[in-house]
């Protein structure tokens, strides 16, 4: 299948999370692609002769000729695909339980078949910045490619995650507001994305309290273990906010209407008792037992066929993915315009004024 715009946005996140120098040939294939792939055939005047780092760009784009922007945008693809799966399996070594370097937000281990991406921002209760949501990004495709059974994630901490980090709509000037919303609109696409099209099994070990985006993607995991510490919030009308991560239709769904609009609009928020009772959480687990219980029964999950419970989860989850992607795209667009809003930066001032904790 050709590479959708969407891929190549993508793509352009995945560059910049590359932790290893391509060089510069590279480089500048890279930058032909994508002048080539945004703009067609090379249209700006040659450098001089003494402009050598811009003569090399120019030559590196002229060069691919009348080349079709879409064969530049497949070809782009690839080639981050290509440099992104070089620098994962130069990281890990095969059949060791490892930790995988090259995340400074998260810890991502493999071991037992088991995937585990841990939200690593204890100080700051998980709170997600938006080089997590890149790297977040980044581990799901590698997780999705690599040898394991399924992917899990869960919290460091007291916290499993405090959702958006408000941080990231902060130092912004009222000039940039419309740009930044639309730059953000584009990353959470991409972002939610990531979890529908995730192909394994995915797994959230709730250790703890989850606000925010962190409770909407738990729709679109296939299981939910919750230790009874934890609880669910999305006090998206007190940020002058929406709701995101599809849960405008998968919490109706999970848990019929009347439930998920206490949630969504009014921000109530959910026990672990609650969570399960109205089916968004699997199971719940004594805190003190929780993560030798829940990892137990983890690892023998994982001996389970892979490449079965793999075709089960796209059977019961593929029915549905245009759908999920079409309701991610209007999700994020209406979040582009509450960005904007008064309430929503009002809602964030008075956080950081310390004046509102939720
Ligand atoms: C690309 C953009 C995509 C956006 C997608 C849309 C997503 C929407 C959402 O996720 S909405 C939910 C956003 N989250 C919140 O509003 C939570 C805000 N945090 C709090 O209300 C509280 O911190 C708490 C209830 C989570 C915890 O309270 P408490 O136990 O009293 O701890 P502290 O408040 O002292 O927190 C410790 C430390 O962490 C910082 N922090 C916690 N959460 C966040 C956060 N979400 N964003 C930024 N910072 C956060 C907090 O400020 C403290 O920092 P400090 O020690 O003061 O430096």
């Amino acid at each position: 299948m050709e590479a959708s715009q969407k891929d190549f946005e993508t793509a352009m996140h995945q560059v910049k999370l590359l932790k290893k120098d391509p060089g510069n040939e590279v480089k500048l294939k890279l930058y032909a692609l994508y002048k080539q792939a945004s703009e067609g055939p090379c249209n700006a005047p040659k450098p001089g002769i003494f402009d050598l780092i811009n003569k090399a760009k120019w030559d590196a784009w002229n060069a691919l000729g009348s080349l079709p922007k879409e064969t530049a945008r497949q070809n782009y693809v690839d080639l981050v695909a290509s440099l992104s799966s070089s620098e994962s399996s130069s990281q890990r070594k095969p059949g060791a339980d490892s930790k995988q370097s090259g995340y400074e937000t998260l810890v991502v281990t493999s071991e037992d078949s088991i995937t585990k991406i841990m939200f690593n921002r204890p100080n700051k209760k998980n709170a997600i910045t938006t080089q997590m949501y890149h790297e977040i990004m980044h581990a799901l495709d590698a997780a999705g490619k690599d040898d394991s059974a399924f992917a899990v994630f869960t919290g460091n901490g007291d916290y499993y995650c405090s959702g958006n980090d408000l941080n990231n709509f902060t130092n912004v000037l009222p000039d940039e507001v419309e740009e930044k919303a639309k730059h953000f609109a584009i990353l959470l696409r991409n972002f939610v994305d990531c979890f529908i099209n995730f192909p394994k099994p995915l797994i959230a070990v709730v250790n703890g309290p989850a606000v925010g985006i962190s409770v909407t993607l738990l729709g679109l995991f296939d299981i939910v273990y919750a230790s009874d510490r934890a609880t669910f919030h999305t006090p998206f009308s007190h940020l002058g906010q929406s709701p995101e991560g599809c849960s405008s239709y998968m919490f109706p769904k999970i848990m019929g209407s009347a439930k998920a609009a206490e949630m969504l609009i009014f921000g109530k928020k959910l026990t672990a008792r609650e969570a399960y009772t109205q089916g968004l959480v699997s199971e719940v687990f004594p805190d003190s037992t929780f993560q030798e219980e829940v990892w137990t029964r983890l690892k023998t999950y994982s001996q389970l066929p892979p490449n079965a419970m793999k075709i089960s989860k796209q059977l019961i989850r593929n029915v549905e993915k245009e759908k999920l992607h079409a309701i991610n795209s209007k999700e994020s667009s209406i979040l582009q315009d509450r960005w904007q809003s008064d309430e929503c930066i009002n809602a964030i001032m008075n956080f950081f004024s310390k004046k509102a904790k939720l």
